[in-house]
C-alpha cells in the first residue's frame, strides 16, 4: 500500500490506473480505525479495481467547542490495519495541504437545508457545510468511480447523496451496513472515550432504537409518543443527555406522517461529553 501526502502525486498515481482502464473506490475516513471503517474497505474492494482510503480529521466540520483537538490521532495502527485489509493507497493530507488558504477563506458547499439543519445539523451548526466541503474537494483529489459511506451517519450519507446528484457528479455513492460490538453499541472512534461503566450503559441506545422499530411495525404510528418515552428511558438508563431522538422519512429527513411506509429511527444521546448516534432502517 502506498501512503501519499500530497495532492500531485495522488493524482499521478490515479491517473495512472485510470489509463490502465482500472476503476478506483473511494473510502473517506478521519481516522482511528475499527471494524466499521475496514467493513467499507471490504465493500470497496467488491466496487472497484483499486481502493484508495483517506486519513484527515477535517477541522471545518467541528464546532469550536468541539473535539477537534483531542479527535484520536493513530497514524501508524491506522496503516497498518488498511495494508492488511488490502487497501492499494492512503491518502494522508496536511491541513495545510487540504486548506492552503486557511479554513476562514474557504469556499464552502451548502447542501438544501432542509437536510442540514435539523438532527446533527442542528446540534452541530454547519457540521455539514464542513463535511460537503470536504467530501467534495477529497472527490476533485481523488477522482474515484465510486465512495463508500456508513449507514452510522446516515444523515451524512443522504447529504454527500444529494450533493453529488445537485452537483451532477459522476460518482457513484454505495452505503455501507453498521458494524456493531456483540453488544449491539455502534463502532464509533468515539466510543473510545467511554469508562468501563459508561461502556456498560452504551448499548442501551440501539435497544430502545429497536423498540421503536417493533413498534412501527406493529402499526403504531403515535411518533412523538414513542420518541418520548424513548428518551425518558435513556436518562433512566443513565444517559446524561438526550440530543434527539426522531422517527423520518429516510430520504428527506422530515418528520415521518401516518402515510409513511418506510422510516429511520435516528438517535444521539450523551455519556459524559461523549455522543453516541446510532439509527435503523425499516
Ligand atoms: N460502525 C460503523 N459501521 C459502518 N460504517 C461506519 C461505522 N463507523 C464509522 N463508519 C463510517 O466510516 C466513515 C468514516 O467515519 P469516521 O472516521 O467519522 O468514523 P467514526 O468512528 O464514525 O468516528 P466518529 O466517532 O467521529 O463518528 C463514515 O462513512 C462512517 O459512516
Ligand atoms: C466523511 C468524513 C471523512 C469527512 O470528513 C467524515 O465526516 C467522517 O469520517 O464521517
Ligand atoms: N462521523 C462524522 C464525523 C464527525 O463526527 O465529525
Amino acid at each position: 500500500m502506498q501512503v501519499i501526502e500530497t495532492i500531485s502525486k495522488l493524482r499521478l498515481v490515479v491517473q495512472g490506473w485510470k489509463r490502465q482502464g482500472l476503476t478506483v473506490a473511494f473510502v473517506p475516513t478521519m481516522g482511528n480505525l475499527h471494524q466499521g471503517h475496514l467493513s467499507l474497505v471490504d465493500v470497496a474492494k467488491q466496487k472497484a479495481d483499486k481502493v484508495v482510503c483517506s486519513v484527515f480529521v477535517n477541522p471545518l466540520q467541528f464546532g469550536p467547542d468541539e473535539d477537534f483537538d483531542r479527535y484520536p490521532r493513530t497514524f501508524e495502527a491506522d496503516k497498518k490495519l488498511l495494508s492488511e485489509q488490502g487497501a492499494d493507497l492512503l491518502f494522508f493530507p496536511s491541513v495545510q495541504e487540504v486548506y492552503p488558504h486557511g479554513t476562514a477563506q474557504q469556499t464552502l458547499v451548502k447542501v438544501l437545508a432542509s437536510l442540514t439543519e435539523n438532527l446533527e445539523g442542528a446540534v452541530r451548526p454547519g457540521h455539514f457545510d464542513g463535511v460537503s466541503t470536504v467530501v467534495l474537494k477529497l472527490f476533485n483529489m481523488v477522482q474515484p468511480d465510486c465512495a463508500v459511506f456508513g449507514q452510522k451517519d446516515y444523515q451524512q450519507l443522504r447529504v454527500i447523496k444529494m450533493m453529488v446528484e445537485d452537483l451532477s457528479l459522476p460518482i457513484k455513492i454505495i452505503a455501507a451496513p453498521i458494524a456493531r460490538d456483540k453488544n449491539g453499541l455502534a463502532l464509533s472512534s468515539r466510543n473510545q472515550y467511554l469508562s468501563a461503566e459508561q461502556r456498560q450503559i452504551a448499548p442501551k441506545l440501539q435497544v430502545v432504537l429497536q423498540d421503536i422499530a417493533a413498534a412501527l411495525q406493529s402499526g403504531n404510528r403515535d411518533f412523538f409518543a414513542l420518541c418520548e418515552v424513548a428518551q425518558q428511558r435513556l436518562l433512566r438508563e443513565g444517559f446524561d443527555q438526550v440530543d434527539y431522538i426522531e422517527i423520518c422519512q429516510p430520504k428527506t429527513l422530515q418528520k415521518s406522517t401516518d402515510f409513511d411506509q418506510e422510516f429511520v429511527i435516528l438517535g444521539v444521546a450523551r455519556l459524559g461529553t461523549t455522543r453516541l448516534l446510532d439509527n435503523i432502517l425499516i
